[in-house]
């Protein structure tokens, strides 16, 4: 998509592509249909000056937040006024790009009233929240109290003499903090809290607590409500308000409280459903598969800013060659970048798996089919874990391989990566969510001669031949074997997960000793979600991708996972399955394909199709212009809006007009 000038510095690059570039783009995309859906709204975006980005990283936080204000109620008007569809304006406030409180109210607010809400409770507050007539937060972390959520203090107390719980915040510690769209745009919160019936502690229960005046947006009476605060970086997630809350004997009525799991009748009595309590945690496993999904976007875009930028610059020569050589000509830079690449496309493809595994549970939940919940949440939280750690450290890498330029706002990057890394830590710290996945694996081995692992897990089922058998490479070539390269990983998780459950298993299995593990198991969740990423990337790979783009895909593949061969030789040596000597020639077989992606590179991340508008990177344009227009920006600094700064008489003019000797100086 190009919409610069006209004039395109990276034509030559563009001109070594040896892929069909269209069909790339549909793939990405997910299927034509996705592609012109996507391709529309990414163009209206473009195109409204309401949505502008312009001096975004300039703004004070209150005209920051009133202008996302601003963008997320034109959105809304936009997607009424066109009569857009579901998956439309889902695209459209994608391409607006900024986080807000609609973020929460569609995807986790909603979700969660679908999930744990009665058919009648469904009824009464669906309606409402899809047109928006209320707007709804998820409000479950506290200031004491995040991963832990069994250890939530709010309180939800019974009262059968007026038919209603008395929402109560015991504590400071109590009070809610961080949920987006609570600090100022909310008029619902859904409240995670103890409920408590007859002076019986019943656990964490969700309950709707309107906290806002639907007249005046003026807090509810015995409601202390408010933003937490300016939050790391410029621009970023400061557009968003995350808030606190605290009630003082609120009361709300009794079929507030979300009775899908358990219900709780009029005199009192606490009654529970026969469905899985873990159903309660439903929210968070959608709004996960969404973060995996998202990742290779965001990546995508670091990526695609920092090999344009790489394609453009040009540092030092050699005798053979006439003229300073492009820094993409570096096997260093090459060597952090196109593994970085390839990371982008493996989590697209994940992305595609991740929303047929989640249709598929969704299904089977609503046939009162539980058997595939574990399985899915583990892979929901790995995957969430490894794909936001990755793609951080990912814009992080690619905002140092632009140089210099990298750290200006101009190159996007810097706001980028602000907006991103709070994605390790909502919706489940990263650490903790690989904890899940390792007691996952713990709980599949203890029961392995019994219960044939299934799905992700599969693998574990033939453990004792991956424990026994050592990888058979002899020469470079015999790493290009898919079957070779995924029977690695799978012996390395194995391996891995094995060694540390016999070692519990050795244990007394004391809470102590599992912690005293938690290193090793982590490594291990990680090995596991490692596999899923490489393995999922070669089944995409093998299920009908067009043949003008198989064979990059093919090349991108290895290299992912070659590179992660290598990032990781630590562990696959310490678990001897692989020797030292097989482990360089990976290292050779990785050059090959890095000598195959540097025709392409430029092409590869133009299948992104991410517009000027959305990278909003001087660095990542289309047509390479780089220069003029970070000169350009430079007369847009407030600084330079007078030519004589503002403070020059009263603090600079004495420096250089008193004329002394500093007391000190040796001069
Ligand atoms: C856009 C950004 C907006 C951000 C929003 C937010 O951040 S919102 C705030 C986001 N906040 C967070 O993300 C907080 C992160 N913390 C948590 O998610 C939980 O507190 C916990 C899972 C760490 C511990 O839970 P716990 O104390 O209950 O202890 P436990 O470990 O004993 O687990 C019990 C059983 O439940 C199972 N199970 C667990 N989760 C799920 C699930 N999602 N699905 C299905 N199952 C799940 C687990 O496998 C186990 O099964 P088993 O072995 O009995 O068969
Ligand atoms: C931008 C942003 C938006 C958010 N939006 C929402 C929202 O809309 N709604 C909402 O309810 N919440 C929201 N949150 C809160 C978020 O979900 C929590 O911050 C997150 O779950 C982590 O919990 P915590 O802050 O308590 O971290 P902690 O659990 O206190 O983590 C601190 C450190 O301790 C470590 N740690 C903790 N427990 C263990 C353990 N058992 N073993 C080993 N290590 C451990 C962690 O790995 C971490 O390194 C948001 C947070 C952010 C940053």
């Amino acid at each position: 998509m190009q919409d610069g000038n006209g004039l395109d510095h990276l034509a030559g690059e563009r001109a070594m592509a040896q892929f069909d570039l269209q069909a790339m783009k549909v793939y990405l995309a997910g299927g034509q249909r996705e592609y012109e859906i996507s391709t529309k709204m990414a163009q209206l975006v473009a195109n409204d000056p309401v949505f502008s980005k312009e001096d975004r990283v300039r703004l004070a936080r209150k005209d920051l937040y009133k202008n996302s204000l601003r963008k997320a109620g034109h959105a809304w008007k936009t997607i009424l006024e066109k009569g857009l569809s579901e998956v439309e304006g889902l695209k459209l406030r994608h391409f607006v790009d900024e986080p807000t409180y609609t973020d929460l109210h569609w995807g986790m607010f909603i979700p969660a009233i679908k999930g744990q809400g009665t058919e009648e409770q469904q009824h009464k507050w669906l309606p409402l929240a899809y047109k928006m007539a209320i707007i709804g937060c998820y409000a479950q972390t506290e200031l004491g109290h995040g991963s832990n959520v069994q250890g939530l203090e709010t309180t939800a107390t019974f009262d059968p003499t007026t038919d209603e719980f008395i929402m109560h915040s015991p504590t400071v510690t109590s009070t809610k903090w961080w949920p987006g769209g609570l600090g100022k745009a909310s008029t619902h919160a859904l409240v995670y809290a103890r409920l408590i019936t007859d002076k019986k502690d019943h656990g964490i229960h969700a309950f709707i607590a309107p906290i806002r005046s639907l007249e005046d947006h003026t807090p509810l009476p015995n409601v202390t409500v408010g933003d937490i605060g300016v939050k790391f970086g410029n621009g970023g997630y400061n557009t968003m308000d995350n808030g606190f809350l605290r009630f003082d004997h609120v009361r709300i009525p009794r079929e507030n409280m979300l009775m899908r799991l358990a219900t709780v009748t009029k005199d009192g009595k606490y009654v529970r459903s026969n469905k899985p309590r873990q159903l309660g945690y439903g929210a968070m496993v959608f709004v996960r598969q969404g973060i995996v999904i998202d990742a290779s976007i965001y990546l995508s875009r670091a990526v695609t800013i920092a090999v344009r930028y790489s394609a453009v610059r040009r540092q030092f020569g050699n005798k053979d060659e006439p003229g300073e050589l492009q820094v993409i000509q570096y096997r260093t830079q090459q060597s952090r970048l196109f593994p970085l690449l390839a990371t982008a496309y493996a989590y697209r493809a994940v992305g595609f798996w991740m929303k047929s595994l989640y249709a598929d549970v969704m299904k089977r939940l609503n046939d009162n089919d539980f058997s595939t919940l574990p399985e899915v949440h583990a892979c929901t939280a790995g995957l969430k874990s490894i794909t936001t750690s990755v793609t951080a450290d990912g814009i992080e890498e690619c905002r140092k391989l632009c140089g210099g330029h990298g750290f200006l706002c101009a190159s996007g990057l810097p706001e980028l990566y602000a907006a991103y890394v709070p994605a390790c830590t909502y919706e489940g710290d990263n650490t903790i969510l690989l904890l899940q996945v390792a007691r996952f694996l713990l709980k599949t081995l203890s029961q392995v001669s019994k219960v044939r692992p299934v799905g992700t897990a599969a693998y574990l089922g033939n453990i004792k031949q991956l424990s026994t058998q050592n990888c058979k490479v002899s020469q470079g070539h015999d790493w290009l074997n898919t079957s070779v390269l995924l029977e690695a990983f799978e012996a390395r998780s194995a391996r891995q997960a094995a060694a540390v459950a016999l070692r519990l298993a050795k244990g007394s299995g004391s809470e102590a000793e599992f912690q005293e593990n938690t290193p090793e198991l982590v490594e291990s969740a990680r090995a596991h979600c490692q596999l899923i990423l490489v393995s999922k990337f070669i089944e995409q790979l093998q299920t009908g991708t067009p043949e003008g783009i198989r064979k990059q895909l093919e090349v991108l593949c290895y290299t992912y996972a070659f590179s992660q061969l290598i990032d990781n030789a630590g562990d696959f040596l310490a678990t001897g399955y692989v020797t030292g000597n097989q482990i360089a020639l990976a290292k050779e077989e990785l050059k090959h394909m890095f000598d195959k992606i540097r025709p392409n590179a430029v092409a590869l991340v133009d299948a992104f199709d991410h517009t000027d508008d959305y990278l909003g990177s001087a660095l990542g344009r289309y047509d390479g212009d780089v220069y003029t227009h970070l000169y350009k920006g430079a007369f847009k600094e407030s600084l330079n809006d007078t030519v004589v700064v503002d403070g020059y008489e009263e603090y600079l003019k004495p420096v250089l007009t008193q004329n002394l000797w500093a007391p000190h100086s040796k001069l």
